[in-house]
């Protein structure tokens, strides 16, 4: 089953948990939240207390996708905000296998998030370890850019990795996703389908039955999961 994540970077923070309650309503699966500290990333966003603030909104599972410089400092806090999975940056990590250890000891699922020129290889050690792996299709630390199309091929080749290695790991699929581009992302391989501006530009719970109408028709050449 494919899964629709919601990026609420590109909320109305104003009414942020009636707008979380209205994705959820038309069928969002995960609430992806961007924690951006101005140093890995140019841009600051948001952190721990707007995620517990919206946490008893919604039953969807919350999607922490880390930007920060070694993340290992905050995973504990991430984790008791309320977060489901906590994705870090290989980029940003100097202990990668130890952050990975230290998330999954919390009992949070896991996963690790790739820059658009970051090369596949550096997961071949921990990929097992995984519970998913973010393919970032923009380079992080705004909404609204536009999907680098290179982004495909790497996601085609880790769907090759994981389906021969036989391991149930979920590949999500962050930046520059609309109703125009996601199709190709569903038929490279993609499980997860991280949508920012194109849920929260206009009619938040139009765009969001759109793309759940899209994800639940498999199309051509695209596995069903
Ligand atoms: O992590 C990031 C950006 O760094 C993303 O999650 C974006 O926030 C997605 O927004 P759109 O590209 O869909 O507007
Ligand atoms: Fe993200």
């Amino acid at each position: 089953m494919y899964k629709l994540a919601p990026s609420i970077l590109a909320a109305d923070f104003s009414k942020l948990g009636e707008e979380v309650m209205t994705i959820e309503k038309a069928g969002a699966d995960y609430i992806h939240i961007d924690i951006m500290d101005g140093a890995f990333v140019p841009s600051i966003s948001i952190g721990m207390p707007i995620m517990k603030s919206i946490r008893d909104k919604t039953k969807c599972i919350f999607d922490a996708h880390l930007m920060i410089n070694e993340p290992i400092r905050y995973v504990q806090d991430v984790y008791e905000a309320g977060a489901d999975i906590i994705t870090v940056h290989a980029e940003s990590c100097n202990h990668l296998d130890r952050t990975i250890k230290r998330i999954k000891e919390l009992g949070a699922k896991v996963g690790v998030a790739l820059n658009p020129a970051t090369p596949l290889n550096v997961l071949d050690y921990v990929l097992d370890e995984l519970d998913m792996v973010v393919i970032m299709s923009v380079n992080p630390g705004f909404g609204g850019q536009k999907f680098i199309p290179y982004t495909l091929e790497k996601t085609k080749q880790l769907r090759e990795i994981i389906d021969k290695k036989k391991l149930s790991i979920e590949i999500e699929v962050d930046g520059g996703i609309t109703l125009e581009n996601v199709a190709q992302v569903m038929e490279a391989g993609a499980d997860v389908f991280v949508a920012g501006s194109a849920i929260f530009t206009g009619d938040i719970l139009e765009n969001t039955v759109a793309f759940k109408e899209v994800l639940s028709h498999v199309s051509k050449g695209a596995k069903s999961r």
